[in-house]
């Protein structure tokens, strides 16, 4: 079937479930190397994913909610990521500045199509202090600092409480490890294909 969008919209649904999925290159996961913390996994995700050519692999969906609790999403990129969080970067007066603000929780999401990656945190925000917001902005090009009101650029942390990472297979047999934050380190368990 052609990948054309249908002109005439009631064969949409029967367009969209006739698109390829998951056609990017499952790598078989070895259960017995996982490290005890997401951290270094993450690293070595994103390394590979940057090393196979994936583009933008520091682009990721940032979930909020608002005052109400009505959650938003919008893509941004991962400024670092070290054992104090999974840091971004935005406006104080912007939608994700102001929902922080209220409830200073988030989720991210990363998919890496060609490796079928994905790669899904969630947890409390944390500002940076003022000078570490003050250098994300000078490090930005002027263009990109042009319009940015003094004081509003913010640089917060992700401190996740989950990470899941989650490698998709063509044959649907999907895995996915998963750590949970304990009083004491990380939980880790892994549903589905292991063994390399
Ligand atoms: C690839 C990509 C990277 C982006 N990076 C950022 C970013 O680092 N920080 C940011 O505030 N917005 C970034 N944006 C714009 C956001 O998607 C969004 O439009 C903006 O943050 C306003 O959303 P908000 O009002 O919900 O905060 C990026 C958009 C794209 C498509």
């Amino acid at each position: 079937m052609s990948t054309l969008a249908p002109s005439n919209p009631s064969d949409i649904r029967a367009w969209l479930r006739a698109l390829p999925a998951l056609r990017g290159d499952g790598r078989p996961i070895d259960a017995s190397t996982l490290p005890e913390e997401p951290l270094p996994l993450f690293l070595s995700w994103i390394r590979f994913a940057a090393e196979q050519g994936v583009p933008e692999p520091h682009a990721a969906t940032l979930a909020t909610v608002d005052a109400d609790g009505v959650p938003d999403a919008r893509t941004l990129l991962l400024k670092d990521v070290d054992r104090r969080g999974w840091a971004f970067a935005g406006p104080r007066s912007s939608g994700k500045g102001v929902h922080l603000a209220s409830h200073a929780v988030a989720a991210l999401n990363f998919w890496w199509q060609p490796l079928a990656r994905a790669v899904r945190l969630r947890g409390p925000v944390q500002e940076a202090t003022p000078a570490e917001s003050a250098a994300d902005l000078a490090a930005r090009s002027p263009a990109a600092r042009e319009g940015v009101a003094a004081g509003d650029w913010v640089l917060w942390r992700l401190q996740p409480s989950r990470v899941e990472f989650w490698q998709g297979a063509t044959d649907r047999r999907h895995t996915r490890i998963m750590y949970e934050a304990t009083a004491d380190g990380w939980s880790l368990r892994v549903q589905g294909s292991t063994g390399a």
